[in-house]
């Protein structure tokens, strides 16, 4: 297994270089990828005053998007706000482009960026919100970004943020990582009040709190399917919190980051809410009459990675394995509890490590 392990930072001469000698600013916005997460992306982005190109592979989709002037397919009832362009072509979307938002699931990252690599201006943020591993390598997707597209600055943007409430404007903070002065000016220019960005450095954490929080959704899904009690998907969450703690800091990043909206936030969201697809296909692994609608599962997707890397990297992991295991029928949900619960908690797990 190719182990591909970042610290992804942008060199800062890149970071600087966007600024430059012309002085460049935070004009006008790409977001690649038109299901539900990146419309509601550029919803909000619209609505801070910038121009921003919706790109989708569906040509058909994008049509109707424009006829509708919605996207009645992932954000039905609430119109697109002028300055949204939907488009097909992803060269045009991302050709002098600000800010190139990469919103499509994980596993589509790699020929995304290879599609757009040699359009993108040197110093360009190309900001990551999937909240996966990189299949193909068990990396973080930052990494993917700038080695297929070494001239832009790799950022992340994650946080507790259901696509159709901030579609609806309702409050919402999510985080926005990467080089200091770049995400001040992109918080400048994208925030409004009802969408706040918190800016932050450390990549490798916020990335870890997308991916696991996925991972130990479903763990909660499959205890409340089963009917358990707020006990026991309070202590899977929190489990899960210092498990995420110990691959972040396995992988260069801060445990502390974990604490935050992109660690403990985003857990408490998904962990506790049927408005999850992931917590939803926990529940369903449990309750087999029920059916789920969405197809993106990201935590589904990248279990067996995160299991691989852990192991890679000598980590004690308890939930991830089994959810892993829960998935291909090798244990049910029911010996999942019993698993989680039967086994000594070891200190490491016990307690979040606060210190890197
Ligand atoms: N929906 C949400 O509330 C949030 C989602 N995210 C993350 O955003 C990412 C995208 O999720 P959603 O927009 O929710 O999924 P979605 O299922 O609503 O939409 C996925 C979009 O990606 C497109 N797509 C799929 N494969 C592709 C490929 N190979 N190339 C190009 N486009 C492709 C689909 O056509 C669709 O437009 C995921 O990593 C998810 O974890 C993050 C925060 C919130
Ligand atoms: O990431 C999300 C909210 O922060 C969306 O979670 P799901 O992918 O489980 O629906």
């Amino acid at each position: 297994m190719a182990l591909d392990i970042p610290a992804s930072q942008a060199p800062d001469g890149l970071s600087q270089s966007f600024f430059g000698s012309r002085n460049r600013k935070i004009e006008n916005i790409t977001v690649l990828g038109a299901g539900s997460w990146g419309t509601a992306l550029a919803m909000a982005f619209a609505r801070a005053g910038l121009p921003v190109k919706l790109w989708g592979r569906n040509a058909e989709h994008i049509e109707d998007m424009k006829k509708d002037g919605t996207n009645a397919k992932y954000i039905p009832g609430v119109p697109l706000p002028d300055g949204i362009l939907p488009t097909n072509d992803i060269l045009d979307a991302v050709r002098g482009s600000d800010a190139i938002f990469v919103v499509t699931p994980s596993k589509a990252f790699k020929h995304v960026a290879r599609e757009i690599a040699t359009s993108i201006r040197p110093g360009t943020p190309v900001i990551s919100c999937a909240k996966g591993l990189d299949p193909h390598t068990n990396g973080l997707l930052t990494t993917r970004i700038k080695r297929e597209i070494p001239q832009s600055v790799p950022m992340v943007l994650t946080g507790p943020s259901f696509a159709s409430e901030v579609a609806n404007e309702q409050p919402t903070s999510v985080v926005l990582a990467g080089p200091t002065q770049l995400a001040d000016a992109l918080t400048e220019a994208l925030a409004t009040p009802n969408f706040q960005l918190i800016t932050e450095t450390d990549l490798v954490g916020v990335q870890v709190g997308g991916i696991m929080k996925n991972v130990i959704a479903i763990a909660c899904g499959m205890a409340d399917g089963l009917g358990h009690g707020s006990n026991t998907r309070a202590s899977i969450l929190a489990r899960g919190l210092a498990e995420a703690g110990t691959l972040a800091a396995a992988l260069g990043g801060n445990p502390v980051t974990l604490l935050g909206v992109a660690g403990a936030g985003d857990l408490a969201l998904t962990c506790t809410d049927a408005q999850s697809r992931n917590y939803s296909f926990g529940r369903a692994l449990a309750d087999p009459e029920m059916t789920l609608s969405a197809n993106t599962f990201e935590g589904a997707m990248s279990v067996s990675k995160v299991c691989q890397l852990m192991k890679a990297l000598e980590l004690d992991a308890e939930i991830a394995p089994a959810v892993e295991k829960a998935i291909t029928g090798d244990i049910t949900p029911a010996e999942l509890i019993d698993q989680l619960f039967a086994c000594a908690m070891s200190e490491t797990h016990a307690e979040l490590q606060l210190t890197a």
